[in-house]
């Protein structure tokens, strides 16, 4: 199988879960796709989950992320986690595409949280996000390269 892994903190926990069903066996030649490299890369790896690219594996069997906002009819605002484009591209290559929303994301309608205020970053956390950022862009091209 193939599995796009979204960029998000609540779909981290699915990582976990597939890690362990990996290690006892139950889950057996699935490979990864990621969204970022400085994020769901570093977690992937750390469970061991194998990593692959689009240019190996072009179809993906299903992907899992996560919303910034979810309205009583489902429709979703995403991109706030800063990899939006990376999941697109892994998106469009998508089978089955599932979204894992803890309640802290549900609206009564799409721009009620804080998401459409202009954000701004402390500056003490400039510069890991604009590395961030950097590291995002660089896997970015490199799916889309393929
Ligand atoms: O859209 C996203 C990334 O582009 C994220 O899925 C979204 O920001 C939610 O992230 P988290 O689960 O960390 O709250």
């Amino acid at each position: 199988m193939v599995l796009g892994l979204g960029t998000s903190s609540t779909a981290a926990h699915a990582l976990d879960r597939i890690g362990e069903l990996l290690h006892c066996g139950i889950l057996r030649d699935v490979v990864s796709i990621l969204t970022s490299e400085w994020a769901v890369g570093r977690a992937a790896a750390a469970v061991g989950i194998p990593l692959a690219d689009l240019n190996t594996h072009p179809v993906v069997n299903l992907s899992n992320d996560n919303t910034d906002e979810v309205d009583p009819a489902l429709n979703l605002v995403k991109g706030q986690g800063g990899s939006v484009l990376c999941e697109k591209v892994v998106e469009g290559a998508n089978r089955r595409f599932v979204v894992i929303v803890d309640k802290s994301k549900f609206v009564s309608r799409l721009g009620a949280s804080d998401l459409g205020s202009p954000w701004r970053p402390s500056p003490s956390a400039g510069s890991s996000l604009s590395a961030a950022s950097e590291a995002s862009s660089m896997a970015c091209r490199a799916l889309i390269s393929s």
